[in-house]
């Protein structure tokens, strides 16, 4: 069975007094949480510490938004996956597109990162989506299916099931523009569709897959009520505890609307 998991990416956001602050907003809102989807803020390194401690006492898991693929050496400015365990971080995002375009993120550095983050047992995070550009083009799926296939060259079957999978389309990333429903539940089911074809059927069923782009209270239980998306990765809704509230219990949501309409 697939848990949904809704994902706070925080990007570089939130200093530690901000980000103490927002957690204990969280924690304290959380006995109103939906049970039956797992919870997670992927928070700037600098917040990871003093954020780890805050949430031993909640079911709030913790994520790092990047890191290096070797354990350690002379990187200058890089964190290794050791020091994310060693704060007890549990998820970690790679590949976002931001890291992509902004800072070289390669294929070949996301596969390097991806085997990894399996190896240290912290659940990578893999995002993955195509520009406005390449949907105009017609060769969205095409893009996806490379940068899958990439991301997942030389690993097994039973570490490729470790691996969550964000699908975010870049044009919808912070834009307020959102993916129909429709749209990411397409997406999503061909992302299944490549698992079946590189993998197998059994993994493409339990592969999780989220959706990312402008996730907001309002559209996340249409969303996330679709057959093939297993939660979220939020990005700006993420950094307002009320906000990131509704996202998490979008399924109240969509329980009180089809009421309504009953
Ligand atoms: O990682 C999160 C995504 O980039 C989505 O960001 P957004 O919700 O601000 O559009």
């Amino acid at each position: 069975m697939r848990i949904p998991l809704i994902a706070g990416n925080w990007k570089m956001n939130n200093n530690i007094h901000e980000s103490i602050s927002l957690v204990n907003n969280l924690i304290q809102l959380s006995n109103d949480f939906n049970n039956n989807v797992e919870v997670l803020v992927c928070v700037p390194f600098t917040a990871l510490y003093s954020i780890r401690k805050l949430l031993n006492s909640s079911n709030i898991k913790l994520g790092a938004q990047n890191m290096h693929y070797d354990e350690k050496g002379a990187y200058t400015g890089e964190i290794s996956p050791l020091m994310l365990k060693e704060i007890g971080v549990e998820y970690v995002i790679v590949g976002h597109s931001e890291r992509r375009q902004y800072f070289n993120e390669t294929d070949e550095s996301v596969n390097k990162k991806l085997k990894s983050s399996i190896n240290f047992a912290i659940k990578p995070i893999l995002c993955i989506g195509e520009t406005l550009e390449q949907r105009e083009r017609k060769i969205e799926k095409i893009t996806v299916e490379n940068q899958i296939i990439n991301a997942f060259k030389d690993i097994k079957a039973e570490d490729a099931v470790k691996v969550v999978i964000a699908y975010e389309p870049i044009w919808a990333i912070g834009t307020g523009k959102t993916a129909t429903s429709e749209e990411a539940n397409e997406m999503s089911s061909f992302i299944r569709n490549v698992f079946k074809e590189l993998y197998n059927e059994e993994l493409a069923k339990q592969v999780i897959v989220l959706y990312g782009g402008s996730v907001k209270g309002e559209n996340a239980s249409e969303l996330m009520n679709q057959t093939d998306i297993d939660g979220a990765l939020v990005g700006g809704a993420s950094l307002s505890a009320e906000e990131f509230i509704r996202i998490i219990n979008f399924n109240q949501q969509y329980e009180k609307v089809n009421k309504e309409i009953l």
